[in-house]
């Protein structure tokens, strides 16, 4: 069901978008401070990498949006905490991949926004920390963890997304330092990753960090593979990298080849066996809503508008998509929703792509249906079922540096960004077109 433009024109969305970002901000800064994360209903705080170890996570999250935005104050106000509390001499283990997502694609995105050589030098420290998984590891495939001050890694059972999404976050490292080591190391890891696909040109999704052996048999474009597939476009995207392009080439070619599957005349991914192509399941998991934007992005228009179409179909049932879904019936197979951002990622990239009203209308909905169902007491709180309107009692991080962020972009034109030439990272931070 289409909307028609508000009355007061979609820059009225966006002042509007930009008055929640403000509200939600000054409640976290009254209330949680320097917490990683706010507990929008209670008022309270938590941590999210290290329990009893703050590292203002969502202040980094925070930083570009608010810049964007033209909230200045808060923008200072975020960076004066970053550079006199963050530090990231830490005795405990961080997880590799998440960490290089939401903090160093938090800072690198806050010095291309600022120029501010503190936040670069903060963001090399913490690359020299975390390269430290990849030089540890026999195979060059990450380790999951590592401990920021003794350098000792764990978990070698990793994921594709966890051995693959680095190189624009590592690249931009390099970029801006000079030293292409970290980049080397992002690039490294994909190739082992690539080098072993299957002879169906198929990647089954967790994989052994020491003996680089798979450890399953699935492949799927959702997590825990989902950003892998991505930054494989990205890396070619942002730094011309053929290489990238060609391992994109051959993956996104098998991909739409096995794992297509049209359902009621909707189009979806299967999970299939990498080996076989046998079709294992009918599930989708709402993560991988993404995938729209990105077939968009990389020139295939018309699947990209297909997959988020079979995605707005969901949105239309129930409001707020459910974590996860059976494609055939529609019906969740698991009924939470974590503030996600994808499907609000897929209609930007789609509008980016189109500039059809379409995609700001279907952006718009997401938004409609967030403030009425997340909104609470000091900011917004994740779903526990989105057939009842549920709510717990929870912010992620990312909630910060995404669908905000979109939002703001795709009603506001905004002066600060550069639309035709741009990068933003699957955490949504920008490391390409900030227009200061
Ligand atoms: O790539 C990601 N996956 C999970 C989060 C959003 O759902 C977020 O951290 C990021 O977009
Ligand atoms: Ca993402």
């Amino acid at each position: 069901t289409a909307l028609a433009p508000p009355p007061g024109g979609w820059r009225a969305v966006a002042e509007d978008v930009r008055a929640e970002v403000r509200w939600a901000w000054r409640s976290y800064v009254d209330r949680a401070f320097g917490h990683d994360q706010i507990k929008p209903v209670s008022g309270g705080s938590e941590e999210f990498f290290v329990p009893g170890h703050p590292m203002g996570l969502t202040v980094v999250e925070a930083l570009d949006t608010l810049w964007l935005m033209e909230l200045d104050a808060e923008f200072a106000e975020g960076v004066r905490w970053v550079k006199s509390h963050l530090s990231f001499d830490v005795d405990a283990s961080f997880q590799v991949f998440e960490t290089n997502i939401r903090m160093l694609g938090g800072l690198l995105s806050a010095y291309h926004v600022s120029g501010d050589g503190a936040l670069l030098a903060l963001a090399r420290d913490l690359g020299d920390r975390l390269l430290v998984a990849f030089s540890k590891s026999p195979t060059g495939i990450p380790y999951r963890y590592v401990n920021l001050r003794t350098g000792a890694v764990s978990s070698p059972e990793t994921n594709l997304a966890e051995t693959g999404t680095y190189i624009t976050e590592f690249g931009s490292l390099s970029k801006w330092t000079g030293d292409r080591k970290y980049y080397n190391a992002a690039k490294k890891a994909f190739k082992y990753t690539f080098d072993r696909r299957t002879s169906l040109g198929l990647l089954p999704w967790d994989v052994h960090a020491e003996t680089g052996a798979w450890r399953n048999r699935l492949a799927t474009i959702g997590p825990p593979a989902d950003s892998y597939y991505e930054y494989l476009w990205d890396g070619w995207h942002l730094f011309g990298d053929r290489d990238l392009k060609a391992w994109w080439d051959v993956l996104i070619r098998a991909i739409l080849r096995y794992q297509t599957d049209v359902v009621s005349g909707r189009l979806w991914f299967a999970q299939v066996d990498a080996f076989t192509g046998q079709r294992s399941s009918r599930t989708q998991s709402e993560l991988a809503a993404f995938f729209g934007g990105l077939l968009a992005e990389s020139g295939d228009i018309a699947r990209g508008r297909a997959y988020h179409d079979s995605w707005t179909a969901v949105q239309d049932r129930y409001g707020v998509l459910p974590e996860g879904i059976n494609y055939t019936s529609l019906r969740p197979t698991s009924v939470g929703n974590q503030l996600r951002p994808e499907y609000a990622d897929g209609a930007f990239f789609l509008w980016l792509a189109t500039r059809e009203e379409i995609y700001r209308e279907r952006a718009h909905r997401h938004y409609q249906e967030m403030k009425r169902t997340s909104r609470t007491n000091y900011g917004y709180t994740i779903l526990r079922d989105v057939t009842t309107g549920a709510q717990g009692d929870f912010c992620p991080g990312y909630w910060w540096s995404e669908q905000l962020k979109y939002y703001w972009l795709i009603f506001s034109d905004s002066r600060r960004f550069d639309y035709t030439s741009h990068y933003l990272s699957t955490e949504g931070n920008i490391f390409l077109g900030a227009r200061r």
